[in-house]
């Protein structure tokens, strides 16, 4: 059969990775209205989507000192998030064939928890579940569970592989069958079908079993890029999610976990790369041009600033937007505690460019695409583009807004027909 690509919609608002997006003039603003959800997961659906994909934080972002109310106040990425698991629901209600990745933390969610989460909404979705498994490091993600005991990085991992083994055992702890409700002889469950976990490890002390049957296991996605985060998406995930510039970053990615996951006895082929792009559609070159010169208009350069502050690791406090970005850096040496979303390739990348570049330039730059691949052009560009990274180094694509929901509406209208033409996407009812 035909290797397809994974289509899925970015889910982040009232920024996306692109930092401005409810400023854009065609974007909606009331990212709490339910039915906005319903109406997108609708088209989706309609378009051929495979995934309505949903991040998450626990906190409304912040710059590396720890201020929030510029990024909040400027509407940035992630400053308003719902419930992943929640979000979905209505959704999935309304959609027969669109799965649904939620992003939930193995950090501060616990195993239990996680489970039956996810298992509820297999069995609402008939199946159509990904869990986008991630460990939340960073100090911005633990601001609101201080009273937690903090863990380094290390031990975020070997924290998700127990959460992992749990759910497993979770998941499986009522056998097929376990489910009879047989009104005759008032038999509802049979026990002996149904089992306890008894787990006793370093961080969890759970018996189980579930408090209900399992409709299959999510597909696993996972986002780490350090050696022990691609050991984990090796020994759990079907899928990586990644945000990466370069075509040899996702490829280097892609070709190392499945090298990992081959040494631990799995087929390297199991395990396919989603990479974030943001798509500029214009009716012609010029106007899509345009269009992208435009959304960098719309990014605040106070919210920048301390969105490049928190992606870098750096104090930007005093310094000004005219200032050139190098010797900053060069004086600081700072690191950032993640590099989540490959921002130091995407740093050198700008610098060799722009050895000049100022700080306000940068930070721009940054907040108008998070380093994702930025692909303009009419809808057969953007689907050349698409194919040629397909081709080469990713199997499918995390597909972030511009604009919310006209981004998904122009990429379904005008992108999924020329790459379903092109033989590229599953024709709709068609599994990839
Ligand atoms: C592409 C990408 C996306 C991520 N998305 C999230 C997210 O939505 N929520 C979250 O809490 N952490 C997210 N993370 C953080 C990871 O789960 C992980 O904690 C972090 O990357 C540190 O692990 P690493 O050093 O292995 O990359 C993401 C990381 C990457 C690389």
């Amino acid at each position: 059969m035909r290797r397809h690509m994974l289509l899925s919609a970015y889910v982040l608002t009232p920024g996306s990775h692109f930092g401005a997006m409810w400023r854009h003039p065609y974007s909606e603003t009331d990212f709490c209205d339910r039915e906005l959800y319903e109406n997108l997961a609708r088209s989706l659906d309609r378009y051929g989507f495979d995934y309505a994909f949903v991040p998450e934080s626990l906190a409304v972002p912040m710059g590396d000192d720890g201020v929030w109310q510029t990024m909040t106040s400027r509407g940035a990425s992630g400053a308003i998030r719902h419930d992943p698991a929640l979000l979905v629901s209505p959704m999935i209600g309304v959609t027969q064939r669109l799965r649904f990745t939620v992003t939930l933390s193995t950090t501060f969610m616990e195993p239990y928890h996680l489970a039956r989460t996810l298992s509820t909404l297999n069995h609402f979705s008939k199946g159509r579940m990904a869990w986008n498994i991630v460990t939340s490091a960073g100090a911005s993600n633990a601001i609101n569970f201080a009273h937690l005991t903090s863990l380094d990085h290390g031990d975020l991992y070997e924290r998700a592989e127990e959460v992992l083994t749990v759910c497993h055992d979770l998941w499986s702890s009522w056998d097929e069958g376990a489910l009879i409700a047989d009104k005759q002889s008032g038999l509802y469950a049979r026990a002996d079908k149904i089992r306890q976990i008894d787990h006793k490890g370093r961080h969890f002390d759970i018996r189980g079993p579930l408090t209900l049957p399992c409709r299959g296991n999510p597909t696993l996605m996972a986002a780490g890029v350090s050696p022990r985060g691609r050991d984990f998406a090796a020994r759990w995930a079907e899928v990586i999610f990644a945000i990466q510039n370069e075509p040899a970053a996702m490829r280097e990615l892609r070709d190392d976990v499945r090298a990992r996951a081959a040494r631990m006895g799995r087929s390297p082929q199991d395990i396919r790369l989603m990479a974030a792009v943001q798509p500029v559609i214009g009716e012609t070159r010029d106007i899509a041009e345009a269009r992208a010169a435009h959304l960098d208009t719309l990014v605040a350069p106070d919210a920048a600033r301390s969105y490049l502050a928190a992606m870098l690791g750096l104090d930007l406090s005093g310094a000004s937007g005219d200032a050139p970005l190098q010797p900053i850096l060069e004086s600081q040496h700072r690191r950032p505690a993640v590099d989540a979303g490959g921002t130091q390739a995407w740093l050198a990348k700008l610098l060799d460019a722009k050895p000049a570049v100022s700080v306000d330039d940068a930070a721009i730059a940054l907040s108008a695409s998070t380093g994702t691949p930025r692909l303009v052009g009419t809808a057969a560009d953007v689907a050349d583009q698409l194919q040629a990274l397909f081709e080469d180094c990713c199997d499918g694509f995390v597909i972030t807004p511009t604009h919310f929901p006209g981004t998904f509406e122009e990429f379904g209208r005008a992108v999924i027909p020329e790459l379903r033409a092109r033989g590229l996407v599953a024709s709709h009812h068609q599994d990839h």
